[in-house]
């Protein structure tokens, strides 16, 4: 079996989308001064799609979230020559020949981000091909359904955060992610508008449901400092991106300051970035995107290395393309969910772009043992609200 075409599109979505609204959730803009529509550069309102032919009449479907347009011209100018004509089973070698041949400019950010997409499809292909789902070829059904928690409070005001935390509850999830809205320039009437959104929350929930608390690279060293003591007596299952993800050891220390767990990952890339994060405890969970990591490729060295340090793996943002890493193997405990709603930050937007993902039945998710590769299509429902780009 030879590649004969990789075909890229991007999908951006033209449809309905929610309004952003100030202090949605904390991020690495705010420190600016001019920082305006501060999430305006976090929002997934576009996606890249790769589906990789085989001359054996296979597709392969695979997926970028991180600047769709430049993931795109990587893909046809620089990774699909590299892949075309030969076999997808030589995964590790294709992996190694994208890696290299970019390795003075991809190994890390939307380089990286693009690679990942090529081998997410060249996986697809290979359970398709041996009429397995993918997780079968990563280690098999370590878990008879995979927990899932829900991911979305962002700050809005109390009430509302109540009565979503509830509808969680009353969907019978254990465990869910609430986003803080300030940071350091919001100085302590901003802590107490963090600390009386966490206390909202639990007072809803309860002290026997996980409860995750999202900074998103918003907060500072010496913020993190201040606010983590303060925010022990409400147990969070993890802090997350607290500070820049450059700054492994800023994450290093906070990690061993107080009871809290610090969990990070989404914005580091190959097994030689989560090698360093893990050398120096830097975090409690690691939180990859295997469309981001490296694809399935580096995410399962990443995985092997993380059980050696006893560090669980719950990858960012579920989807198939990390559901299937978690169901093969024991060191992922459990998958991020996000609702299904109205388009706002964008995470949501898979489920108008593709068809496949499991629906979470009171917090758990199942994968199908005899769906063949990811499970992944293309909804073409949708496609009218999307401008699309070959
Ligand atoms: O952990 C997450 O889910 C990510 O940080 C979110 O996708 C991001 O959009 C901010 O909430
Ligand atoms: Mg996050």
């Amino acid at each position: 079996m030879k590649i004969s075409n990789v075909r890229t599109r991007v999908f951006e979505w033209k449809g309905h989308t929610v309004p952003p609204t100030a202090h949605f959730c904390s991020n690495a803009m705010d420190e600016l001064w001019d920082k305006g529509d501060s999430m305006g550069t976090f929002r997934f309102h576009g996606w890249t799609t790769v589906e990789i032919e085989t001359d054996t009449g296979l597709v392969g479907l695979g997926n970028v979230a991180l600047a769709p347009r430049i993931a795109k011209a990587i893909i046809d100018q620089y990774l699909a020559p590299l892949v075309i004509g030969q076999d997808p089973f030589d995964y590790e070698y294709l992996w190694q020949r994208m890696y290299r041949s970019t390795h003075a400019w991809g190994r890390k950010g939307i380089g990286m981000a693009a690679i990942s997409g090529v081998d997410i499809a060249i996986w697809d292909i290979m359970g398709k091909a041996v009429g397995q789902p993918v997780f079968k070829l990563l280690g098999g059904r370590t878990k008879e359904k995979i927990p899932c928690y829900a991911s979305k409070l962002y700050r809005t005001d109390l009430k509302s955060m109540q009565e979503e935390a509830q509808s969680y509850l009353d969907q019978g999830f254990t465990a869910m992610k609430m986003r803080f809205g300030y940071g350091p320039k919001d100085g302590p009437t901003g802590m107490r508008a963090n600390l009386d959104s966490v206390a909202a929350v639990r007072e809803v929930i309860g002290e026997d449901v996980d409860l995750m608390l999202e900074c998103y690279m918003g907060w500072n060293l010496e913020y993190t400092k201040r606010m983590l003591p303060k925010l022990e007596r409400f147990q969070p299952r993890w802090l997350e991106e607290p500070v820049l993800a450059d700054d492994i050891d800023g994450y290093a220390e906070l990690n061993r300051l107080t009871s809290i767990p610090i969990s990070g990952g989404e914005h580091e890339f190959t097994h030689y970035g989560f090698r360093q994060l893990l050398e120096k405890r830097a975090v409690s969970v690691v939180q990859y995107d295997t469309n981001r990591v490296g694809g399935i490729t580096a995410a399962r060295k990443i995985n092997a290395i993380a059980e050696s340090f006893s560090v669980p793996v719950i990858p960012h943002a579920g989807q198939m393309h990390n559901y299937h890493l978690t169901m093969a193997t024991l060191a992922s405990p459990m998958a991020e969910f996000f609702p299904v709603h109205d388009v706002e930050i964008g995470n949501e937007l898979f489920y108008y772009l593709f068809e496949g993902d499991p629906e979470p039945v009171d917090g758990f998710l199942d994968l199908d043992d005899e769906t063949p590769g990811l499970g992944l299509t293309l909804n073409e429902r949708y496609f009218d609200q999307f401008h699309i780009t070959e």
